[in-house]
C-alpha cells in the first residue's frame, strides 16, 4: 500500500484532522455492481439459554441505516452486541430475529442479498497451502462466471493484487503472509466479484498500528468506490477513528449513537457529556457506554431514538423527542427535515461516484421513504391495520431490480455450474495433498511397514492346515488395521476444513454438494493405492492362495472396508469436533468388531443381539476375505502334523457359520453401507453448517 495521506480541516479550538487518501486506486476490471443501502428497523434478537423459558434479549429494537460509499464502524463495549448485529445484517444469523431489514428500501431477500454481499470473518479462514496467486485463481474460477476468459480473470487478479499491495507476494504461501497481508488477501478473494456490500468482523484485530491503518485505509478506498463497507471494531485510535465516515455505537444491545464520526463529540456535548480535550472520541463514547460517566445509556438511546435518528454532517441535531406519527404536524416536520438530509446525501453521493452520479431530480430518497413507510405503518397500527408501503428512488430501484430481481429470476445461486465448482475444489484439494506430503508419506510408510510386520508375523501360514486359526486372526487384523487408518485420518482432517468451508460456502463460492463430492472423491485414489500396496505385501508374504479371482475378492473386501471406514470418519468429522470424534469413533466401532463373526460365530450370538451383525461392516469385510480364502472349492491345505482339524477349508467355513454365505451379498452390503454413510455425512455437514449459524 503506498497511499499518501493528507491532513486537512483544522477547526477552531480543537484540532480536527481528517485523513483522506490522496490517490484513489480504481478497480476497472471488476464486474459492475449497483450501490446498495442497507437499513434495519426495530431489530430485536433473542436467544434461549438453558431452559426454553430463559430468554435473553441481545439486540433491543435497534434501527439504523448503512449507506453506500461510506465506511461504517460498528462500535461498542465488549458484549454490547456488535458481532450479533453484524451476523444478522449479513444474514449469517436468521433465527430468533424480529424487525425489518431493507435493501435500497425493499424488504431484504436473503438469497439475493447474499449474492450482493460478502462477510469477511475475524480469523481470515484461508488455506495455508496455497500461494496468493493460486488462492486468487481459485476465487476467480469459482466466483466469476465460467464465460469469463482466462485473460480477463488474470487481469482481475492482477488489478486486485496491485490495488491491495499484494502483487509482490503473489508467489508467497498464504501461511507465510503477515497478519495484515492475510487480511488483505481475505479482502482480495472476496473482491473478485465486486460485492457492493462488504462486512468485516474486527478487521484490525491482531494487527499492529501501521497494518491497522493500511487495512482501514483500504476499506475506505473500497467505500469510496461506491461500496457499502461495514465493520465491527473494538476501540480504534483517534487516527483510525477519523477515517470512518459513519459510526454506529451499541451499548447493552441498544443504539447510543448513529451518525458521522465528526459530529460525535459535538452531539455528546449537546447532551452534557463533554469529551475531555485531547481525548480519543472513540474511547470516550465507549467509556460513556460502559457507564464510566454515570448511567447515560437511556438518555443517549432516547436522544438518538435507538438508531432512528442519524447525526449527519452539516445538519441540525434532531429533536431528541420521539416524533408522534399520529400527530400530522410532527410527521410533516420529520419528513421535511428528512428531505433536507437527503438533498445533502445526494450531493455527497454525486461527489463520491464519478461513474454513477445520483440524480437529484429523482427526488424521494430511501430515508424519506423509510420514514414515510414508518409513518404510514404507525398510523395504520393506530387503526389496527398493517400497511406495507415501499417507494423508491428511481435510480436505486433500477439498480436493485437489475441486481436483485435479475438474480431472483436467474435459477443460479452460484456464478459457476456445480460441475465447475466440483472440478475447481477437487483440483485445489489434490494440490493440498501434493503440498502436504508429510501426511501422505506417513500413510504410505505406515501401510508398508505394517504390511511387512504382519507379513513377517504370519509368514507362510496361508496354506498350512495347522495354522488356520492364526490365519483367521490375520484376516481379522487386516480389517482392524484398514479400518483405523482410514477412519482416523478423516476424523482428524475433516473438522479442520470446517471454518474455511463455512466462510466460502456462506459467501457463495460453491454449493455444499459440489464441495462435499470433491473432498470425498479426492482422497479415494490415495486410500485405494495405500490399501493395494498393503494387501499385495501381506497376501504374498502370508502365502494366501495364488489365484487371481481369490486375490481380486480379497482386495475388493479390503478396499471396501477402508472406504466404509473412511465414510464413518466423514460422518463423525462432519458431526462433531476433533476431540469428541477421536474418542467416539473407535468406541462406536467396538460393537461392530465384537459382532464381526471372528470372536463369536453367528449361531452362538443371542438371538436378540443378532441384528447388530447385520449392521457390522467389519463382519461383511471379514466374511468376504474368509470366503475369498477358503470358499470356492479350495483344495485341502497342507498338513505337516499328525492331525490338522482345519485341513479341509470347508471345516473352517462351518466353524465360522459361513458355509452358506455369499460374497456377492457381502460386497453389496458394503457398497450399501458406503452409500448410506456418505449421504449421512453430507446431511450431518449440512446440519452442522446450519446449526453453527
Ligand atoms: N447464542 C448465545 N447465547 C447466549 N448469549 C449469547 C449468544 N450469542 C451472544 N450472546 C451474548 O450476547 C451478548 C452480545 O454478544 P456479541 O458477541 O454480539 O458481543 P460483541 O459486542 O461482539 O462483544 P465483543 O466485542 O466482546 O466481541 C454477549 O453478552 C453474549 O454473551
Amino acid at each position: 500500500m503506498d497511499n499518501v495521506f493528507i491532513l486537512n480541516n483544522v477547526r477552531k479550538g480543537s484540532l480536527k484532522v481528517t485523513i483522506t487518501p490522496a490517490q484513489h486506486k480504481t478497480l476497472t476490471h471488476l464486474p459492475k455492481r449497483p450501490p446498495v443501502d442497507l437499513a434495519f428497523t426495530d431489530l430485536t434478537y433473542r436467544v434461549h439459554e438453558g431452559r426454553k423459558s430463559n430468554e435473553k434479549i441481545i439486540l433491543k429494537s435497534v434501527s439504523g441505516r448503512l449507506r453506500s460509499g461510506e465506511l461504517t464502524a460498528i462500535m461498542g463495549p465488549s458484549g454490547a452486541g456488535k458481532s450479533t448485529l453484524l451476523n444478522i445484517l449479513t444474514g449469517y444469523k436468521t433465527s430468533g430475529m424480529e424487525g425489518s431489514i431493507t435493501v435500497n428500501g425493499m424488504e431484504r431477500n436473503l438469497s439475493s442479498f447474499r449474492k450482493l454481499s460478502c462477510y469477511i470473518m475475524q480469523d481470515n479462514q484461508l488455506h495455508g497451502n496455497l500461494t496468493v496467486e493460486e488462492a486468487m485463481s481459485v476465487a476467480t474460477a469459482l466466483k466469476l462466471p465460467s464465460a469469463t476468459t482466462r485473460g480477463d480473470k488474470e487481469e482481475v487478479i492482477q488489478e486486485i493484487l496491485e490495488t491491495l499491495g499484494l502483487s509482490e507476494h503473489h508467489k508467497t504461501m498464504t501461511s507465510n503472509l503477515s497478519g495484515g497481508q492475510k487480511k488483505r488477501l481475505s479482502i482480495a478473494l472476496e473482491l473478485v466479484n465486486n460485492p457492493p456490500i462488504m462486512f468485516f468482523d474486527e478487521p484490525t484485530s491482531g494487527l499492529d498500528s501501521s497494518s491497522c491503518f493500511q487495512c482501514i485505509s483500504l476499506l475506505k478506498t473500497l467505500a469510496r468506490g461506491g461500496r457499502t463497507i461495514i465493520c465491527t471494531i473494538h476501540q480504534p485510535s483517534a487516527r483510525l477513528f477519523e477515517m470512518f465516515d459513519h459510526l454506529y455505537t451499541l451499548a447493552d444491545g441498544q443504539c447510543v449513537y448513529q451518525g458521522s464520526t465528526g459530529r460525535l463529540v459535538e452531539w455528546l456535548g449537546s447532551l452534557g457529556l463533554q469529551c475531555p480535550s485531547y481525548h480519543n472520541p472513540a474511547s470516550f463514547i465507549i467509556e460513556v457506554s460502559c457507564g464510566e460517566y454515570g448511567d447515560n445509556t437511556g438518555k443517549l438511546v432516547r436522544a438518538i431514538d435507538n438508531g432512528k435518528h442519524d447525526i449527519r454532517n452539516g445538519m441540525p441535531f434532531p429533536d431528541a423527542k420521539v416524533p408522534d406519527f399520529n400527530n400530522r404536524k410532527d410527521m410533516e416536520v420529520s419528513l421535511k427535515s428528512t428531505s433536507q438530509w437527503n438533498k445533502n446525501d445526494l450531493s455527497q453521493v454525486q461527489e463520491k461516484f464519478s461513474d454513477g452520479p445520483a440524480k437529484e431530480a429523482n427526488g424521494t430518497s430511501n430515508l424519506q421513504n423509510g420514514l414515510l413507510q414508518y409513518a404510514a405503518n404507525e398510523i395504520a397500527k393506530g387503526k389496527g391495520e398493517q400497511l406495507v408501503v415501499v417507494q423508491m428512488d428511481g435510480e436505486k430501484q433500477d439498480n436493485v431490480e437489475e441486481a436483485l430481481l435479475g438474480d431472483v429470476v436467474s435459477p443460479r445461486r452460484y456464478a459457476t455450474s456445480e460441475l465447475t465448482q466440483f472440478w475447481v475444489v477437487l483440483k485445489r484439494t489434490l494440490l493440498f495433498s501434493r503440498r502436504d506430503w508429510t501426511l501422505m508419506y506417513l500413510r504410505l510408510f505406515a501401510h508398508i511397514l505394517v504390511g511387512f510386520l504382519i507379513g513377517a508375523l504370519y509368514y507362510d501360514i496361508g496354506d498350512d492346515g495347522s495354522k488356520v486359526l492364526s490365519n483367521l486372526g490375520f484376516l481379522f487384523f487386516n480389517m482392524l488395521f484398514l479400518m483405523y487408518t482410514s477412519m482416523t485420518i478423516t476424523i482428524l482432517s475433516f473438522p479442520l476444513e470446517m471454518p474455511v468451508l463455512v466462510k466460502e460456502h456462506f459467501n457463495r463460492w460453491y454449493s455444499l454438494r459440489s464441495y462435499y463430492l470433491a473432498i470425498t472423491v479426492s482422497d479415494i485414489p490415495f486410500q485405494a493405492i495405500f490399501c493395494v500396496i498393503y494387501v499385495v505385501i501381506v497376501y504374498l508374504l502370508t502365502s494366501q492362495p495364488l489365484e487371481w479371482f481369490r486375490f481380486a475378492m480379497f482386495l475388493s473386501s479390503c478396499l471396501l472396508i477402508s472406504f466404509v471406514a473412511q465414510s464413518v470418519g466423514l460422518v463423525v468429522g462432519a458431526a462433531m469436533n476433533v476431540q469428541n470424534g477421536v474418542f467416539l469413533a473407535p468406541v462406536m466401532s467396538v460393537p461392530f468388531l465384537l459382532f464381526s463373526g471372528f470372536f463369536v460365530s453367528f449361531n452362538a450370538i443371542p438371538v436378540y443381539l443378532r441384528w447388530i451383525t447385520y449392521l457390522s461392516y467389519i463382519r461383511y469385510g471379514f466374511e468376504g476375505t474368509a470366503l475369498a480364502t477358503y470358499s470356492f472349492n479350495r483344495t485341502k491345505l497342507q498338513c505337516h502334523q499328525i492331525y490338522c482339524h482345519f485341513k479341509n477349508p470347508n471345516t473352517t467355513l462351518e466353524e465360522l457359520d459361513m458355509q452358506d454365505a455369499d460374497i456377492t451379498l457381502d460386497i453389496a452390503a458394503l457398497c450399501l453401507i458406503f452409500i448410506i454413510l456418505r449421504v449421512s455425512a453430507f446431511l450431518f455437514l449440512r446440519w452442522k453448517l446450519r446449526s453453527t449459524r
